[in-house]
């Protein structure tokens, strides 16, 4: 009897298993028939693209190399055209023609940003547009616009120095080889550390230095535009233990530790009297633009995330480059003796980008390396037409600033990095800023800084290396999924042009 029982109860047991499964896989089928009705309906008629896969679209063709994937697409399916990642369907612009059609003619239609489940609205980058917006744009745009960052020289004077400090002293004025990377974020860092709160980081071994160059780092794997799949493809949403939004909470957590601290220690020196001019404490003074809590927090972490990785891992970059072009620096060591005198290794900071060689160098470093290569993603606040093709409202659209940086039409000969080329094309975009209203809002800052700091470091110093450097910008990337490319670690030697003078200037003003 007992083992009828059981027998009936383990058959009805594999029955109803069987029905759970046929049910599941029905409504898979359902759900999976429905999704693909939903990506075919969200896609632009009128706009070529590549099709995709089911559910995914064409994301897992673009991990490992967006920039290169999307120019090579552009080689197919035209200026213009769309992918789908995952239920998201990206206008792609792959020109410098059409970028500035798509950009600069339709400028408050793509004043948007499309808000990333990973990252939403953090800081000024990431915000869509409303009224909050127009404040905090409002609020940072007086600290970046052309008299501020003239007021900020002093800064780039002091910063700059100390970079230079750095280098003789922990490459031993030459006789090691160094890893320059933590010098560079020091000196990005100290300066918009210093524009915010007035607070300087004093040295590569300070703990808030070492903390924020952690925290910032991962953020910048968290906001990544194609590292984030949870953003693309709605059904990873639901998984409550996804890596990535886990360790963007904690960052997260890390990041609210020290700007509690940063604030808290401003609020006390203002209370006191004894706090430096800064961004945060003459937007708090002088109410200049009505502010929430969340948005000067918001203009706080924009400064710090925009200028602080992009600046140093351009000159990472540039530096492991150099080293292995001998050529350029010497030139560059030619030309700024030409400018300014060989008897002066650290140039006046006042110097407002007046070295022509120098500025081509720093806007052939921003075009060669492009290292946020996809911009940041836009979206239409209204319907655009782009050659006779209707671009919905809701659309998000990347700029391939890496495609429109390499296009050979407007920079012959793309992957030759020739700084005298600015020459005879002065006015052509710097397409590393993005262009239109939501172009970089510090642009002016990080060109003077650029600029400063080549002209320091080259007429101080030649880079030298024995080893080969891989620091191709389209495959050395340390992490290809990574928003803001750095090149992977590498080690050169600094050795002083003319030591003696340069101990003598770096003594003058210590
Ligand atoms: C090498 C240096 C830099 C590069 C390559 C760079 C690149 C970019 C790019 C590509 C964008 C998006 C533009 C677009 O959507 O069209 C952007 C936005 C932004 N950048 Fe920069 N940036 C640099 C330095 C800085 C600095 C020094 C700051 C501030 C101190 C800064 C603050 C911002 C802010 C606040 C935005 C958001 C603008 C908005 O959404 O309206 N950036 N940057």
């Amino acid at each position: 009897m007992e083992s009828i029982v059981h027998l009936i109860s383990q058959k009805l047991i594999g029955h109803l298993t069987g029905l759970l499964v046929l049910g599941s896989f029905i409504s898979f089928v359902v759900w999976l028939i429905g999704n693909e009705f939903s990506r075919l309906r969200a896609r632009i008629p009128g706009l070529k693209g590549p099709r995709g896969w089911p559910i995914i679209g064409n994301y897992f063709d673009i991990t490992s190399n967006a920039a290169i994937q999307y120019d090579t697409w552009g080689k197919q399916y035209g200026d213009v055209y769309q992918v789908q990642l995952g239920s998201t369907t990206v206008v792609i612009v792959n020109s410098p023609t059409a970028a500035k059609t798509v950009f600069l003619s339709n400028s408050q239609a793509l004043s948007s940003r499309p808000v990333a489940s990973t990252t939403a609205g953090l800081t000024i980058g990431a915000s869509p547009y409303d009224d909050s917006l127009k404040r905090k744009k409002k609020g940072i745009a007086a600290a970046l616009n052309r008299p501020s960052v003239q007021t900020y020289v002093p800064y780039f004077d002091r910063e700059t120095r100390a970079f230079i400090e750095d280098l003789m002293a922990y490459g031993k004025a030459g006789t090691v080889t160094i890893d320059p990377l933590p010098m560079i974020q020091r000196l990005s860092l100290s300066l918009v550390m210093t524009i915010n709160w007035g607070v300087r980081i004093p040295s590569i071994d300070d703990r808030l230095f070492k903390e924020i160059v952690a925290v910032e780092e991962e953020l910048n794997r968290t906001r990544s535009t194609v590292g984030n799949a949870q953003d693309h493809i709605p059904i990873l949403r639901l998984n409550p233990f996804n890596a990535t939004s886990v360790k963007a909470r904690a960052m997260r957590e890390r990041r609210d530790g020290y700007l509690a601290q940063l604030s808290s220690d401003l609020a006390k020196k203002m209370h006191e009297g004894t706090n430096n001019p800064c961004l945060q404490a003459s937007v708090i003074k002088f109410k200049e633009v009505e502010l929430s809590e969340t948005e000067l927090t918001a203009i706080s972490l924009s400064v710090l995330g925009g200028g602080f990785e992009t600046v140093s891992n351009t000159m990472q970059w540039s530096i492991a480059f150099l080293a292995q072009h001998r050529d350029i620096q010497d030139k560059a060591y030619e030309e700024i003796c030409k400018f300014q005198g060989s008897d002066e290794p650290l140039c006046d900071a006042s110097d407002d980008q007046k070295c022509g060689y120098i500025l081509g160098l720093a806007k052939e470093a921003l075009r060669y390396f492009s290292v946020i290569p996809l911009a940041l993603p836009r979206e239409t606040i209204k319907d655009i037409e782009y050659e006779g093709v209707r671009i919905p409202s809701g659309s998000t659209v990347y700029m391939n600033a890496w495609a429109c940086n390499h296009n050979p039409e407007l920079f012959p000969d793309p992957d030759r990095f020739e700084p005298e080329r600015w020459f005879t094309t002065p006015d052509a975009p710097v397409f590393a800023f993005g262009l239109g209203y939501r172009m970089c809002a510090g642009h002016l800052l990080a060109m003077r800084e650029l600029y400063l700091i080549f002209m320091r470091l080259l007429g101080s110093f030649r880079i030298d290396t024995s080893e080969k450097i891989d620091c191709d910008p389209s495959k050395d990337m340390k992490i290809p999924t990574d928003l803001i490319m750095a090149p992977r670690p590498y080690r050169v030697s600094f050795k002083p042009r003319n030591e003696r003078k340069l101990l003598e200037s770096l003594a003058s003003t210590a």
